[in-house]
């Protein structure tokens, strides 16, 4: 994301020798996302993400850090965090939880095609069936539980008009919750936060998911409905592309169909995996950092809008 902690070339040598990884010959601050200190060192033999948390605990980090171990083992293409020598994966740097990771090849899509939209959707597919067997359980942080909490204070600081849906969309997504249909959605470890900025690419093939610190166990489908909001989306207005939509859906059943209860409930999901980064991008205002871009909420307020038939779908 950004850098809100800043390191010295000599502080992460010191980190590294104790890792037992090689000298660092550069270490740079990575602009990109919004919620952690990234570094990428490079050294004579490799090239590594260094990441220093600054919101999450140590109570909650193993789940993620062992999620990725858990499917870099089971070759998926996610980062892979380095052992120390009594093989522990979550280390401390600075007073803060750090991990390192491999950095992994290739580049972000900023303007995805159907064909980048079915590699997506096939990898989550891959994501949701291979993670089934994960022990550890740890619920989605920016879940149901979060919004409840959120809404009341986010909704002080909004317009009348806004403050209008936020409690309008909460009372649905409650009253979905607690719904026969959506307790029948099967579930399980979950990215949560596959946007385009997440993965990456390398000569048009699916090179690399990274970015797990919004993981957590919850239905399946509000993964799917979170990818379909970001990738099969026109970013200016907001409204979906039915044929980047059929090349996600048609790739992620190619490998896990979807449950009569999941086809019912998409587009209750899409709707919460709006609602949920609209309030995120709301939260996240004001943040202070050395390196940042925050995200603009307003287009997932837009995006809700159009979802619950306010604006017009095309
Ligand atoms: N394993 C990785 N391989 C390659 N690039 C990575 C990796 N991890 C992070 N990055 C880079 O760092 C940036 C920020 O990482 P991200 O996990 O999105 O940060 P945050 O957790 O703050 O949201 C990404 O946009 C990407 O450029
Ligand atoms: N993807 C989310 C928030 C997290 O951002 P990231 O850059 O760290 O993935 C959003 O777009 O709001």
């Amino acid at each position: 994301m950004a850098v809100f902690t800043e390191l010295s070339c000599d502080e992460v040598a010191a980190f590294f020798r104790a890792l037992g990884l090689g000298q660092p010959r550069s270490v740079r601050g990575i602009m990109n996302g919004i919620e952690n200190t990234n570094y990428f060192v490079d050294t004579d033999g490799a090239e590594y993400v260094l990441t220093l948390f600054e919101r999450l605990t140590l109570e909650q980090l193993p789940f993620y850090v062992h999620f990725m171990k858990y499917l870099a083992v089971r070759g998926m293409s996610v980062p892979d965090p380095v052992a120390n020598a009594d093989g522990a994966i979550l280390h401390s740097l600075k007073a803060r939880p750090a991990v390192v990771v491999n950095r992994l090849p290739g580049e972000s899509e900023t303007g995805p095609m159907a064909a980048h939209c079915s590699s997506v959707g096939e990898f989550l597919a891959r994501l949701h069936l291979t993670g089934l067997d994960y022990p550890r359980r740890q619920a989605n942080p920016r879940g149901l539980e979060w919004w409840n909490e959120v809404v009341p204070v986010v909704g002080r600081c909004v317009s009348d008009r806004q403050r209008l849906l936020l409690a309008s969309e909460l009372a649905f997504q409650n009253e979905i919750a607690l719904s026969s249909t959506y307790r029948q959605l099967p579930w399980g470890p979950v990215h949560a936060d596959l946007f385009r900025d997440n993965v990456l690419f390398e000569k048009g093939v699916l090179s690399g998911v990274f970015d797990f610190y919004f993981a957590g166990c919850d239905a399946f489908l509000f993964d799917v409905a979170v990818c379909l909001n970001d990738w099969c989306v026109d970013t200016r207005t907001a409204r979906q592309d039915a044929t980047r939509v059929a090349a996600f859906l048609g790739a992620y059943e190619s490998v896990r169909a979807l449950t009569p209860s999941e086809h019912v409930l998409l587009p209750a999901m899409q709707r919460a995996g709006a609602f949920r980064f609209w309030l995120s991008r709301l939260c996240d205002l004001p943040r202070q950092a050395a390196l940042l871009k925050p995200h603009d909420p307003s287009h997932f307020e837009r995006m809700l809008r159009v979802l619950r038939g306010e604006i017009a779908s095309s």
